[in-house]
């Protein structure tokens, strides 16, 4: 299905996180814009994750604003949870649980509901055919994160915020992932990401350095 026509714009102004008494990052601003990927850099412990957590309603943010579709997010947290799909470094799967169970039960959180087939669908698309009815506690790091992926393809939100996504995928998953970001922005939908990765050359990703909005002593 096209996301044209139901995308929206996310905004942050003046943003600062506070951890320790120490300021991660201060006066940071950055838009995301439909067809848009944004990727947040920086060295290890610069805030990025913090970043998403902030963004997502995780940890808080000791100053700035967040604007899904030019309302303030802090006001309508809804709306804004209603457009986007989060993948941190927790992966929310549960162990005992087969990957089909545990869409089924991220979907009903949503109050999405998907038919088994979709979900086969999505399991396939990332790789997982034949493991449909394997206990996520028996499947590989990277098979685990595949599971994760597949809720992407699912909840169909047009903002995607994703941390470290290609953590413990493989190279053929990697150049997979990189296409369907890629796929996504065609589609007129957004992702703000926080990777390592260095993305193959003429992948159209705009990078924001979180180091430069570091509090200089
Ligand atoms: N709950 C917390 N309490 C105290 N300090 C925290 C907390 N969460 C994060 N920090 C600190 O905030 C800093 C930024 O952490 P964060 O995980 O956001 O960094 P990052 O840029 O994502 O790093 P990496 O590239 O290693 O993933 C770190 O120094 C971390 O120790």
């Amino acid at each position: 299905m096209s996301l044209v026509g139901r995308v929206k714009l996310l905004a942050v102004t003046h943003l600062q996180a506070v951890r320790d008494d120490r300021v991660l990052f201060s006066q940071l601003d950055f838009s995301l814009h439909p067809s848009e990927m944004l990727q947040i850099v920086g060295p290890n412990g610069t805030g990025k994750t913090t970043l998403l957590h902030g963004l997502m309603g995780l940890a808080p943010l000791s100053a700035g604003e967040i604007f899904w579709q030019q309302q303030s997010i802090q006001e309508s947290p809804h709306l804004f949870r209603q457009n986007v799909s989060f993948l941190g470094h927790l992966l929310g799967l549960k162990m005992l649980l087969n990957p089909i169970e545990n869409l089924v039960f991220l979907l009903q959180l949503r109050q999405k509901k998907v038919s088994p087939n979709t979900i086969e669908h999505a399991l396939a698309k990332v790789g997982l055919a034949g493991y449909e009815d394997v206990p996520i506690a028996n499947l590989s790091a990277g098979q685990k994160r595949r599971v994760a992926l597949a809720r992407l393809f699912l909840e169909q939100s047009p903002l995607w915020i994703l941390d470290e996504p290609f953590t413990a995928i493989d190279l053929a998953g990697v150049q997979a992932l990189e296409g369907w970001l890629q796929q996504h922005c065609q589609q007129g939908g957004m992702v703000l990401l926080t990777t390592h990765h260095v993305f193959t050359a003429g992948v159209p990703v705009r990078q924001l350095d979180l180091s430069q909005f570091a509090e200089r002593s």
